[in-house]
């Protein structure tokens, strides 16, 4: 199986890469011997019904998991070979994701700025969440919010993070029509930067360099 190019990009290494992989969950084999490429200033769009392997997929290439056989590669080495290397360039967010809600949209964005050892100022992440909608709402506890306001916190730690590998799993689920607009936009700016993107969803995205796999 391989991902399909829609555009030909001039992209530069280093490119993010997998190799003949084998994913197996519990007695499943989900999908074998697949390979796809991302390069940066390309989004890859990972597409299938539910189940097939989307998300099993994304962990794999985050490293969190390992393939059955088969290997992940950034730069032409194996993850495995740098992961902190690796973990310090890559943005992961995944489904269900993982905001502290007693803690206000603002300590959050402090919280991760910690934990992925960033420094942000307090300006910087304010005017982050003030560009996803969040005026007014940024000292509320995130119980307060609504799921979409919820998503628009983490759309701002995907601008306050500065990672070069963005993996995304249904990133445009609980978005409203305009969310969902601006979390494109900010995904196209971050192709122009020479970001990567790997996502799922499943509607159908209208993006600069899209490359689409269906597993
Ligand atoms: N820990 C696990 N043990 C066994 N099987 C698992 C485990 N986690 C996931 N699976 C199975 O692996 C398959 C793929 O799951 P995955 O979450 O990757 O699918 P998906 O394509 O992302 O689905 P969706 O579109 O519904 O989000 C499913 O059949 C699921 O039940």
């Amino acid at each position: 199986m391989t991902a399909i190019n829609s555009s030909s990009p001039q992209s530069t290494a280093p490119v993010l890469e997998a190799r003949e992989i084998t994913c197996v969950r519990g007695e499943r084999e989900l999908f074998s011997r697949l390979n796809m490429q991302v390069s940066p200033g390309e989004c890859l769009h990972i597409r299938g019904e539910n189940g097939v392997g989307k998300t099993s997929l994304l962990r794999l290439l985050t490293g969190l998991a390992s393939p059955e056989s088969g290997d992940i590669l950034w730069g032409g080495r194996s993850i495995k070979n740098d992961a902190q290397d690796y973990h310090r360039k890559l943005l992961f967010l995944g489904h269900r994701d993982a905001l502290k809600e007693d803690l206000t949209a603002l300590e959050n964005l402090r919280m991760f700025a910690a934990i992925d050892g960033i420094a942000i100022s307090d300006v910087d992440a304010i005017s982050s969440l003030w560009r996803f909608g969040l005026k007014g709402r940024e000292d509320l506890p995130v119980n307060c919010l609504s799921a979409g306001q919820k998503k628009r916190v983490l759309m701002a730690r995907m601008l306050t993070r500065r990672a070069q590998v963005w993996i995304l799993d249904e990133p445009f689920n609980a978005l409203d029509t305009q969310a969902v607009g601006e979390l494109q936009g900010l995904i196209a700016e971050h192709l122009e930067n020479d970001g990567l993107v790997v996502l799922t969803s499943h509607q159908p995205l209208a993006m600069p360099q899209l490359k689409v796999l269906d597993l």
